[in-house]
């Protein structure tokens, strides 16, 4: 019997990433499309008799207690009152905090591998539901479709983009996703618009509403932007901190991305319309 699984949590970028309101609790309406990415922290998950969720590994400033991956385990036995537990080891790639959904793919990496290793057989609705309890970027990653979402990112329609290849540049601040969006600067009446007005402008006519708040506050992330503006039309991922630019070809990706050094962290990444985290399990 199976007892161990090796799986990809990719990363997302917000090709576009419109705020249209807010809800009653505060929370603010979003319109976005999400593009799954080949950027993937790596997690293996292996099964264990006794019930207990064991991290083998920690995420440096996370509390064993608030590891997302824990959180998720947890509640995915939980809901199916399981008898099985697991030990949990992350491979840690993306950067934290930076806008790419990190924590909230390995959540998703949990919840789909241990529902496989654990033979519960959810759907990946009921899992994505689950996941959404833990964080509104959960759902996309449950998914593992490039996604249009509304809502607070949780109402998903699949949809296919484009798979240029991305240079990601982290500019070594951490931005806080309250503070950008308590700030009274911040827009948050864009017009709604349909997903089909949205495919149909393509990514010239994209914009994240958090840019201008963030690069603001943020003089790292506006000389980034600058900077990689000068190679390509580039944008804010999330509320940052990262960066990014779409490139056709993957050696020019690679030599902007050398390039981008003083700037903080970078990486070449390729855009996906499936996660490789379902083309493993073939779900
Ligand atoms: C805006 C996005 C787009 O992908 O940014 P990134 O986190 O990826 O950068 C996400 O939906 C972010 O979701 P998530 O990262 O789960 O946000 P949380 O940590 O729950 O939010 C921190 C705080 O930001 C505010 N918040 C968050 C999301 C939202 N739609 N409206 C809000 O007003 C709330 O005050 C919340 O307490
Ligand atoms: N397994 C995990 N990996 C990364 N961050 C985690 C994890 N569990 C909890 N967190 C917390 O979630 C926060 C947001 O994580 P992340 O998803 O990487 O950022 P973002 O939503 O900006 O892309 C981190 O700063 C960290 O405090």
């Amino acid at each position: 019997m199976m007892t161990t699984l090796t799986l990809p949590a990719p990363a997302k970028l917000n090709r576009l990433l419109h705020i249209t309101g807010r809800r009653e609790d505060g929370y603010h309406r979003l319109q976005t499309l999400f593009q799954i990415i080949d950027l993937c922290d790596q997690l293996t998950l292996t099964s264990r008799d006794d019930g207990v969720i064991q991290l083998a590994t920690r995420v440096p400033g996370v509390a064993d207690d608030d590891n997302l991956i824990a959180r998720a385990a947890k509640l995915l036995q939980q809901a199916s009152g399981t008898h099985l537990g697991a030990t949990l080891t992350l491979d840690k790639t993306l950067p934290m905090g930076g806008g790419v959904g990190g924590g909230s793919s390995d959540a998703a990496t949990t919840l789909v591998g241990l529902n496989a290793l654990w033979r519960l057989g959810f759907s990946l609705d009921e899992l994505a539901a689950l996941g959404l309890r833990l964080g509104a970027d959960i759902p996309v990653f449950v998914h593992g479709h490039t996604a249009w979402a509304e809502g607070v990112g949780e109402q998903l329609t699949p949809v296919t983009l484009d798979t240029p290849w991305f240079v990601i540049i982290h500019p070594g601040v951490s931005v806080s996703t309250q503070a950008v969006f308590q700030d009274p600067q911040l827009t948050r009446d864009s017009r709604p618009i349909t997903m089909a007005r949205a495919l149909q402008g393509g990514a010239s006519e994209w914009r994240n509403d958090c840019e201008a708040v963030v690069k603001r506050h943020y003089p790292a992330i506006a000389q980034a932007l600058d900077w990689l503006s000068q190679h390509a039309p580039s944008r804010l991922t999330g509320t940052g901190a990262c960066v990014f630019a779409a490139f056709e070809d993957a050696q020019t990706a690679h030599a902007v991305a050398e390039a981008a050094g003083h700037h903080g962290s970078a990486w070449v990444a390729r855009g996906l319309n499936t996660s490789p985290l379902h083309d493993a399990l073939g779900c």
